[in-house]
């Protein structure tokens, strides 16, 4: 165990919680300060408020006191992972009985001084709480009643803008959840519009934006997304659709924090329940990144009359903050009456039968359209084992999932960790092409071969980790071109990720680029945006990092051509469903995964499991 991971002001059973390896430091910190500050000297609430803070640590808007064993512990450095069952916990009952009294939950003597709420059986963080308690709050005002909408022009709009791909001279088959989903989002003040990557989450989007502004000439529209990256895509998707589906003009997207007018050095936004955003359409796109805490200060500010509509898969991983808001609404149970006028204008859809290209909605999806939820099913984009391996795993199904990785099909593969050739032949084909292209100083051609392969790691450290793939693959490149590659200057080739926003330069976090020559035998950095790359001086480059390796994490709201994905040992914590339904569903021709069939297993069988309240309605 690393010393600074244990707090020193911790004792008994704290101390060995900590020597565990369950709770870090600053868990044992809080909790103390907390203890202190409200006169709790009892270890079960010690315990509690440590393990409260950790649940927000790693996700979670609270700790299931029914499930406070459920912890997993990554093995440490010098040894095997403890295993949780020997530790010395407290009788559950004792617990709850101790949190019942406690200071910390009801307040006490020593002020108002209240950090904690205990709720069914849940332990919040009293901010947590609150903020859950007006996300619901609002998403149930809004869900009372329902927009007016000119009923013959909306089945107008319908019709023209959902037809059949091959004869454009017929409607879309029934049932056609896309069509659905225009009309929901129509219908509804919220409404989540969820599917897999290219199910035609935006070409829905789009569609629904061009009738919405049929509804309502001047419509003010605001487009986001939770980073800078998801939202230049999600504008250049829009605008490619712009004159197709007859939206009077370009739009232009930006991020969340941007949206709501995030305000430098402090923790307020220029728009919220007392100003509200001035938008009468609200579109957020890779909602499944959206924390709890953004959501709630989203819902404060969008004014009560405006649509607000959430985009994204929910089976992705959640946002790195406390919350998977997305996927607990989707989980949420419906509540009302299914707005009649859905039934008037997507009827045929609503009551079809299975369509050789699409099944008939299910009594859940129907059940779902209460709440103004739809889940687009259909791949529109990749077909192929891909699609059927990301299924598979989505229905942890891990059986299926070792077929379809053995099944020989040309676009998916299962190697051992020492089988590295294929990972090594697509690092040095993509970094050759790259290098060549940057070298005559074609930045589209550059930025468009560093897409053709990715090398994905659950890890930033460690052997299965991105730093560790990365340095591997500059070995690689280096030996196949003769000359090592140098990580301390620039080169033309050199792949480049952005670590932090910077609003003045305008890139952000997440997003990669390609350094390249600039003719007059100065290097510069090229940037992905739309049809015309973003180019900048390398002196202008604040935080970014050469990357021939990334996490799973960091690949969110990208795809690539091909990917190759480091799984860690069968015992890694990250190793889960959503890890690996999110890195498979990063490529689009084929993807390589990499590791044992234990890991393929423990990733499959293993969903992360975020405690929240909203879920339970
Ligand atoms: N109904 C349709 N008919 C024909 N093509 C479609 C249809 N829906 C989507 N597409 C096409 O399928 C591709 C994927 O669609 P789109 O980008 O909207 O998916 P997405 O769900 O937003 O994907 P991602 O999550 O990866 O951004 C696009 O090329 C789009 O034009």
């Amino acid at each position: 165990m690393i010393e600074a991971r244990v707090a020193q002001r911790g004792k008994g059973v704290l101390r060995e919680f900590n020597e565990a390896g369950v709770l870090e430091a600053a868990d044992v910190h809080v909790a103390l300060r907390l203890a202190t500050l409200g006169g709790e000297t009892r270890e079960p609430v010690h315990l509690a408020t440590a393990l409260a803070v950790r649940a927000v640590r790693l996700g979670s808007v609270c700790l299931d006191l029914n499930r406070i064993r459920e912890v997993h512990v990554d093995e440490r450095p010098d040894g095997p992972a403890v295993d949780p069952a020997t530790l010395p916990w407290p009788d559950d009952s004792a617990v709850t009985e101790a949190l019942q009294s406690s200071p910390l939950v009801v307040g006490g003597d020593k002020g108002p001084l209240r950090p904690l709420r205990l709720v069914d059986n849940q332990l919040y963080l009293d901010r947590y709480y609150r903020q859950e308690q007006t996300v619901r709050r609002i998403l149930d005002a809004r869900a009372t009643g329902h927009p007016a909408v000119d009923e013959g022009l909306l089945l107008a709009g319908l019709d023209e803008l959902f037809r059949d791909h091959q004869d454009p001279s017929r409607p879309s088959a029934a049932p056609d959840r896309q069509r659905i989903a225009a009309a929901v989002a129509a219908a509804h003040w919220t409404s989540v519009i969820a599917g897999g990557p290219g199910t035609g989450k935006t070409h829905t989007v789009a569609r629904v934006l061009a009738l919405l502004e049929r509804q309502h000439p001047g419509l003010r529209i605001g487009l986001a997304a939770p980073t800078g990256k998801a939202a230049a895509r999600l504008e250049e998707s829009v605008n490619e659709q712009v004159g197709v589906v007859g939206l009077q003009s370009q739009l232009s997207a930006m991020t969340l924090h941007r949206m709501l007018g995030w305000q430098r050095g402090t923790s307020r936004f220029r728009y919220n329940e007392t100003n509200h955003l001035p938008y009468d359409v609200i579109v957020v796109d890779e909602t499944s990144m959206v924390s709890l805490t953004m959501m709630c200060r989203l819902l404060e500010a969008v004014r009560p009359e405006a649509r607000l509509i959430l985009v994204g898969d929910p089976d992705q991983l959640a946002s790195v903050d406390a919350g998977a808001v997305l996927a607990d609404l989707v989980a949420r149970p419906a509540a009302g009456a299914e707005n009649p006028m859905l039934a008037k204008v997507v009827g045929a859809d609503l009551s079809a039968t299975d369509d050789p290209a699409e099944a008939a909605l299910s009594a859940a999806e129907r059940d779902r359209l209460r709440k103004g939820m739809i889940r687009l099913s259909r791949g529109r984009r990749f077909g192929g084992q891909i699609a059927q391996l990301a299924i598979a795993v989505r229905d942890s199904d891990p059986d299926r999932v070792l077929d379809i990785l053995r099944s020989g099909a040309p676009d998916v593969s299962f190697v051992d960790i020492e089988d590295v050739a294929g990972v090594r032949a697509d690092v040095v084909s993509t970094s050759t092409e790259v290098t060549a292209a940057a070298l005559a100083g074609d930045a589209v051609g550059a930025l468009r071969a560093s897409e053709k392969h990715r090398l994905l790691c659950a890890h930033r450290d460690g052997p299965f980790g991105a730093s560790w793939w990365a340095r591997n693959a500059m070995d690689w490149i280096g030996e196949a071109a003769g000359s090592r590659l140098d990580p301390d200057r620039w080169y033309a080739g050199q792949p480049l990720l952005v670590t932090a926003n910077d609003h003045e330069t305008r890139i952000y976090n997440g997003d990669t680029g390609v350094v390249v020559s600039g003719g007059d035998g100065e290097l510069i950095a090229a940037f992905a945006r739309g049809k015309e790359p973003y180019l900048l001086r390398l002196g202008h480059l604040a935080l970014v990092q050469t990357v021939y390796a990334m996490t799973i994490h960091r690949s969110q709201g990208s795809q690539y051509h091909r990917v190759s994905v480091i799984l860690p040992d069968a015992g890694s914590s990250l190793l889960t469903r959503e890890l690996l339904y999110t890195a498979i569903t990063r490529a689009r021709t084929h993807v390589r995964i990499v590791g044992t069939e234990d890991a393929v297993r423990e990733g499959v069988e293993r969903q992360v499991s975020r405690a929240s309240g909203l879920r339970r309605g």
